[in-house]
């Protein structure tokens, strides 16, 4: 009884994928945030998130490719449009959800890292908690060149990602990941 009057935790995945790289990272960090018992989580791209999703949302997980060492335009215009369509500014209507950020690249030192970080500054600008997992700064794959596609040790890390956004999200609700 107890289990079913706590209100669940929801994680937004969202991304932006044109070769389904992003979108295999995307699907990892679902299943691994629906891992902790009572969390909702809804898997979007990010031209599909509507204002309730974003404000409804505990936690949202951004994920771009790398364009130009840098998150894609498309991914920055969804936090944009947190402004221009759901004017999360002056009320600061996103502070104090959990963010947290992750990313595929062709190269391996091609800026999957400065493309995490510049997705967390959008969070931070934002006053979110912005938290890491899977690697330092979000969950990556390499994606091109020696190492093609996304292998198992990546889609781990998207999984330990999607985890721990829920389970610090949980502790934020309740005190507790349960
Ligand atoms: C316009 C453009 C710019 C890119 N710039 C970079 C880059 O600077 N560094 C890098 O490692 N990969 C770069 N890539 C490769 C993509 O990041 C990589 O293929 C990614 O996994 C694609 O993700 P997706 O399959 O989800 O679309 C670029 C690709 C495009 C189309």
């Amino acid at each position: 009884a107890e289990e079913a009057s706590t209100p669940s935790v929801k994680v937004l995945v969202t991304y932006h994928s044109l070769s389904g790289h992003t979108e295999r990272m995307a699907e990892a960090v679902a299943s691994g945030a629906k891992e902790l018992p009572g969390t909702q989580v809804l898997l979007k791209r990010v031209g599909e998130v509507t204002a309730e999703d974003l404000f409804s949302s505990d936690a949202v997980v951004v994920g771009s490719p790398v364009y130009w060492s840098n998150m894609s335009g498309e991914v920055k215009s969804f936090f944009d449009d947190w402004q221009f369509k759901f004017g999360v500014f002056p009320e600061f209507k996103m502070k104090n959800k959990v963010g947290a950020a992750f990313a595929t690249g062709g190269q391996v030192s091609g800026g999957k890292e400065v493309t995490m970080l510049t997705i967390l500054a959008a969070m931070l600008g934002n006053q979110m908690i912005v938290v890491s997992g899977g690697g330092a700064f979000g969950a990556s794959a390499t994606t091109e060149g020696d190492s093609p596609g996304i292998d198992k040790g990546e889609l781990a890390d998207a999984r330990l990602l999607g985890m721990r956004v829920a389970e610090i999200s949980a502790m934020l609700k309740h005190g507790q990941a349960r």
